[in-house]
């Protein structure tokens, strides 16, 4: 590896460029039309020195909820690192702006990158609450604005699939398993990547999506469509019978120990072999013959109680003759609680009968349509659901299928920023601020403030005055047990400072994050907001800005 393939971060540690890939379609054009007309009317008027800060941010948490899982940090640094425009990009711009544009402009466009940009944001996967900025940026006014809607849809989708995943988690309970299905339904193939991976990263178990498996090194794991059963009408078109007993190597009959066991099973199950589909049993028995170890059947195709969950035990117990432990099965439509109670009913009295107690812990998968109301209402019916399988509602976050992150001007050559709005809520906070989170003596979160970065932070044990940023009146003291600095420098000089995390040590910070907040912030159903307060000085600081720029009307 040469000098070129390499960046080195702060602590002279290399970082492997390997890493770095990032996904093609991520690059400088992929932005908004008026981010170049504007940097070129920047430039037009002197402003290539002018230096900026600029807070990316949301205003309100998606989903009904009370928190956000920030995700998509890493992309937005691979997007700094690569920032430059090729010469093809630069003859796009030049066929495409208006006509008139200076030409040095263009070499100025051509020479740029995001060298000169510093970016501070809080940890991947970690818990954040409206108007704290999750990204603040510095640097010079032309490149800071031009990263803005890169930036934003890189960390929009990923957070708000990350905060979808991670409530679906939350209601599915930890020992739940979560598969996200989502990719033929996502928003076009970036989308199911990008939900693939950062459902992963809210805390589901891993994903259908082979792609995503291979990229993101993600657990890839599925079962298989109905089409498969369907493809099948009778016991005489399996074109083989035989499988190697997993011990013994002897070839046996595999359908010749299914039909014994049927024939027995219908007794034990309570159901007529001559109501079961014998389609079912030949799609079943050639499936097993394909993966004896990792038997796992659709049982919904015809119906669960007379066909499916027949055939399944029919095979599985065929299996075991053989050697071999089947792993479950999966439930596709119809009432998901009462068949997945009628599956385990059905496997303990098999485990009973047959002296085969691992049929006990068959795995039971569900899906068709499951949502986070889907699964609260499961809990309550009570069900033996030990997997969902989810697509449409995670992936294209059904509920609110957007975030509003915005990324605003907050001060320009030291020069604090402030833009007003009718609706208090987009108010902006101006000025370069920082942004602590205060923690009680239990480790619950009480509390974010937003400071300018001029003051000291607050200090444990130290009361602090935290503010609404807007309402006089709403006020409290705070004594700190633990003083959190939620930003870090992640990029300075040209380079990534941190150390940054792998996928999975992402998708564990979110849970460590979750935990620090307390169950009333979590909960489904009208849960408590989470104080974001300013300190007594920033508080001044807006309010006298505000009124210094609010035009005062005068009545005739
Ligand atoms: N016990 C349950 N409580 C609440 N919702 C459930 C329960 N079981 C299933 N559901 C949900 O109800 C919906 C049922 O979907 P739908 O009306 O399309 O029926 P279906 O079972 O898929 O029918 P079909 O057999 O025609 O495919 C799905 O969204 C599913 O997740
Ligand atoms: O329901 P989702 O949460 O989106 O999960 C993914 C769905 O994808 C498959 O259905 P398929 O594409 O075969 O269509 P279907 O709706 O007719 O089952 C699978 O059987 C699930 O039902
Ligand atoms: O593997 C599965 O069962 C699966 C995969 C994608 C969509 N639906 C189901
Ligand atoms: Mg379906």
């Amino acid at each position: 590896m040469n000098d070129r393939e390499m960046s080195c971060n702060s602590g002279g540690q290399f970082m492997d460029r390997g890493r770095m890939n990032q996904n093609g379609v991520v690059q400088p054009l992929l932005t908004d039309l008026y981010q170049i007309t504007m940097a070129y009317a920047y430039w037009k008027s002197g402003k290539t020195d002018d230096q900026a800060v600029f807070d990316l941010f949301f205003r309100n948490n998606p989903f009904h909820g009370e928190f956000t899982i920030f995700a998509g940090l890493e992309e937005c640094l691979k997007f700094l690192d690569s920032f430059h425009y090729s010469q093809s990009d630069i003859e796009y711009l030049r066929q495409t702006l208006p006509e008139g544009i200076e030409n040095e402009f263009f070499e100025y466009l051509g020479n740029l990158t995001a060298h000169d940009v510093t970016l501070y944001a809080i940890d991947e996967g970690t818990v954040a609450f409206p108007r704290v900025p999750i990204i603040k940026l510095e640097g010079p006014l032309i490149i800071v604005q031009l990263l803005e809607t890169t930036l934003l849809t890189l960390v929009n989708y990923a957070s708000l699939m990350a905060t979808n995943a991670a409530r679906y988690r939350m209601v599915a309970g930890k020992h739940v398993k979560l598969l996200e299905f989502g990719l033929r339904r996502a928003q076009g193939p970036d989308g199911g990547l990008s939900a693939s991976k950062y459902s992963y990263t809210g805390g589901f178990d891993g994903t259908s999506n082979v792609l995503a498996g291979k990229l993101f090194n993600i657990p890839v794991k599925g079962t298989h469509a109905h089409a498969y059963i369907t493809s099948f009408s009778s016991v005489g078109e399996l074109k083989t019978r035989l499988l190697k007993h997993k011990q013994t190597g002897i070839m046996e009959d595999l359908l010749e120990h299914a039909i014994r066991h049927r024939q027995m099973l219908s007794h034990v199950l309570d159901v007529s072999t001559e109501e079961s589909s014998e389609g079912e049993l030949a799609a079943m028995v050639s499936y097993a013959i394909a993966f004896p170890d990792g038997f796992m059947a659709l049982v919904d195709t015809y119906d669960v109680k007379r066909s499916g969950l027949l055939n399944f035990s029919a095979v599985a117990l065929a299996l075991n003759d053989l050697g071999y432990h089947a792993l479950g099965i999966r439930i596709d439509s119809g009432d998901l609680a009462y068949l997945s109670c009628l599956a385990r009913e059905a496997f303990e009295k098999v485990a009973e009968r047959f002296k085969v107690p691992w049929f006990n812990k068959l795995t039971i998968v569900a899906s068709n349509d499951i949502n986070e109301d889907t699964i609260l209402s499961l809990n309550e019916q009570g069900h033996k659901i030990d997997c969902f399988g989810i697509g449409t509602h995670l992936v294209t976050c059904q509920r609110q299928p957007a975030l509003g992150c915005v990324y605003k001007l907050v001060e320009i050559n030291g020069q604090a920023r402030i833009k007003l709005s009718q609706d208090v809520e987009k108010v902006t906070m101006p000025g370069n601020k920082n942004a602590y989170r205060l923690y009680s003596a239990d480790g619950h979160a009480l509390i974010d403030l937003l400071q300018k970065d001029s003051e000291h932070p607050p200090a444990v044990g130290q009361k602090v005055l935290c503010r609404h940023p807007f309402q006089e009146s709403k006020r409290a003291y705070v004594i700190p047990s633990h003083v959190e600095s939620l930003y870090k420098v992640y990029w300075k000089a040209g380079k990534i400072c941190q150390h940054l995390p792998t996928l999975e040590q992402v998708r564990e910070k979110v849970q460590i994050s979750l935990k620090t907040l307390r169950n009333d912030h979590k909960r489904t159903l009208n849960p408590t907001p989470y104080k974001v307060a300013v300190s007594d000085n920033l508080y001044n600081f807006i309010h006298d800005l505000w009124l210094q720029n609010a035009p005062i009307g005068e009545l005739s």
